[in-house]
């Protein structure tokens, strides 16, 4: 039986909540990871919420291999999410759902790779997100960015129900594994 977008995500959340109390090991960049972040391309990365895999490491590997960084910014469901631009230096500023984001002004910028929150995955790299479609709508937005998965491996499940919007990931990294298609 497959359960529904809405169960699965609180069932997934609240085993993740529990998993990180149990204080997961950090996500290393892996090699594949590395090899495609070229000086000048822009990353968007995401600060996590709650439970959410950090994807921290992934992001200073960018900085330090001259990339730009990004980070998503929403304000309400009808607009969509924009990447903007944000370095380490610059205020994040409180929004909806107990986000860190960067200031409205900040230039909105294209990303070249995406490193994609997420609820649930599963080995076919479809994804699980909040529910709002941001993501979804991103992706469509920016059809040639790289959408790499950031999560813990906890967060696989046996098949995900994908609606006819649901994109999915190129890649998937976790504490302990490098997932391509
Ligand atoms: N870290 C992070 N930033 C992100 C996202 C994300 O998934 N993770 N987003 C991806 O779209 C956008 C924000 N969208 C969101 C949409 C819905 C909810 C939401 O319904 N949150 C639940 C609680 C979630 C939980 O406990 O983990 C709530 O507020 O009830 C949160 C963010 C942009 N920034
Ligand atoms: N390309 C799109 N254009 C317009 N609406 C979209 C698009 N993609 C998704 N949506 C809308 O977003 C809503 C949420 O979709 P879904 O439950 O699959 O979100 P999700 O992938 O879990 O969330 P997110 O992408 O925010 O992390 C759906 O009602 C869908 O109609």
């Amino acid at each position: 039986m497959t359960l529904d977008k809405p169960a699965l995500r609180a069932r997934i959340r609240a085993e993740r909540d529990l998993f990180v109390a149990g204080h997961p090991p950090a996500i290393q960049p892996p090699p594949q990871f590395l090899a495609r972040l070229e000086h000048g391309l822009t990353v968007a990365s995401y600060v996590p919420l709650g439970s959410e895999a950090d994807p921290f490491l992934l992001a200073r590997a960018a900085v330090e291999r001259g990339c730009m960084i990004a980070l998503p910014h929403v304000t309400r469901r009808s607009e969509p999410m924009r990447f903007l631009a944000w370095d380490s230096e610059a205020d994040l500023i409180p929004g909806p759902f107990g986000l860190q984001q960067p200031h409205h002004e900040a230039p909105a910028l294209a990303p070249d790779i995406v490193l994609t929150p997420l609820v649930a995955f599963d080995s076919a790299l479809n994804r699980l997100g909040q529910g709002a479609g941001y993501y979804d709508r991103a992706f469509a937005q920016f059809p040639d960015a790289w959408r790499v998965g950031v999560a813990w491996s906890m967060q696989r499940v046996e098949s995900l129900p994908a609606d006819a919007w649901d994109v999915p990931l190129h890649a998937l990294i976790t504490e302990r594994e490098w997932i391509v298609k």
